[in-house]
């Protein structure tokens, strides 16, 4: 079986290392840069690459497009001109899916089937270099099969998915998909850009704005670091959605402002306490990669050798740490240490060790 995939980035790149490690596929690469084909190639990503379309989707059983949302139209109008394999299955990994329910007709004419797809894991990171096998492991894997699809194209897609990803499948309505990642995915893109912007603003007047941001401030804007084109693409194909969520988030807003204007603590209080009760119930997340870390902060004189002797301690009791690092943010005589563990009773150990050895340690889980 041959599989071509259209964009050999994060998503693209990831895929393909999960076809080629885990089903009997041959693997072919079609990118704008011949530097990243040559990079996926070397790095044995993929088995080929062209940046002749082309020859890169001749013969394929399976075309993954998993370029920019912005893209995709483009390329699958393309394809819609080159002669593929009869019963080639067409697919993409784009984050919104309403604006490409229209191509099943004109490929299906043809007895070529495409299913719009979206695995629900990634990073901020983009680039081939940033793949990885293990990164769709656990997460939801979203097929948006227009009624007409048959179901035996469906189960071939989401069987070689299943079978190379790991990730759990699901089906849903492209439109009810867009609502939903728009408020889980769109709408947090948007509201952590915006704070970093705003607190970059307040820091040209004042460096400190950026040296004291701490934990909270760097957890929730990790995702501000994300690609722009990508999120542009995805803002300007989920418009609609965008607007309507927006609309929510600012007469939320609205009323916490209310509430502060008012010295409401009763309604600031409420505020707070419906979000910890909501948090604290979200579904446990179990993915590959982005495997939710158990970690700890250590506090830690800082001087030189302390994080060795901090994980020699550690490995001296079979505790295994995933990894661990100085807090960016401490810059006088104290430093804290962050120690990350895959396992949750790794993570209690280590602080059960870490407090009977002298050290004070904070965990918020
Ligand atoms: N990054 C994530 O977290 C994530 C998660 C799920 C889905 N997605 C979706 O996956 C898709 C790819 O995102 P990514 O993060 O892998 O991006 P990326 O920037 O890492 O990779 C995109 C690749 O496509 C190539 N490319 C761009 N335009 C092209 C064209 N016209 N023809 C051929 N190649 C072209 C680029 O050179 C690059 O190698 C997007 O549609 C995105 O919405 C991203
Ligand atoms: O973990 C991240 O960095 C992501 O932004 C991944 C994320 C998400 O919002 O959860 C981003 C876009 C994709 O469409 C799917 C997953």
């Amino acid at each position: 079986m041959k599989a071509a995939i259209l964009g050999v980035g994060l998503i693209g790149g990831s895929l393909a290392l999960c076809l080629k490690e885990r089903t009997s596929c041959h693997v072919s690469g079609y990118d704008l840069s011949q530097k990243t084909l040559d990079w996926a190639v070397a790095a044995g990503v993929i088995d080929d690459g062209s940046r002749n379309l082309e020859e890169a989707v001749e013969d394929a059983d399976f075309i993954f497009l998993a370029v920019p949302v912005g893209t995709i139209p483009e390329l699958l109008s393309r394809l819609e001109r080159q002669s593929l394999s009869p019963g080639c299955i067409i697919s993409d990994v784009g984050s919104t899916k309403g604006k490409l329910v229209r191509w099943s007709e004109p490929f299906r004419k043809r007895g070529v089937t495409y299913i719009g797809g979206h695995p629900m894991a990634g990073s901020h990171r983009s680039g081939v270099e940033a793949a990885h096998s293990l990164l769709f492991e656990n997460a939801y894997y979203i097929l948006t099969p227009s009624p007409e699809t048959p179901l035996s194209e469906v189960q071939k897609l989401s069987g070689l998915l299943q079978e190379a990803t790991r990730a759990k499948l699901v089906i849903m309505d492209p439109f009810h998909h867009d609502r939903l990642v728009g408020a889980i995915s769109h709408l947090p893109h948007v509201i952590a850009s915006g704070l970093v912007n705003q607190v970059g603003r307040y820091n040209e007047e004042n460096e400190w704005f950026h040296r004291l941001a701490a934990g909270g401030f760097r957890d929730l804007t990790r995702i501000a670091a994300s690609h722009p084109v990508m999120w542009r693409d995805i803002l300007m194909s989920n418009r609609g959605e965008l607007l309507k969520l927006m609309d929510d988030w600012l007469s939320e807003m609205e009323k916490v402002r209310d509430a502060i204007k008012r010295g409401d603590a009763e309604k600031i209080e409420d505020f707070f306490r419906r979000a910890k009760f909501l948090r604290e119930r979200l579904p446990e997340r179990r993915k590959g990669m982005l495997l939710p870390s158990f970690e700890c902060y250590v506090d830690v004189p800082d001087q030189p050798g302390m994080i060795g002797r901090v994980a020699m301690l550690l490995g001296e009791e079979g505790i295994n740490l995933s990894n661990i690092g100085i807090m960016e943010n401490r810059e006088d005589t104290a430093g804290v240490l962050r120690l990350v563990f895959q396992k949750e009773e790794d993570l209690k150990r280590a602080i059960r060790f870490l407090n009977e050895a002298g050290y004070r340690v904070f965990s918020f889980d």
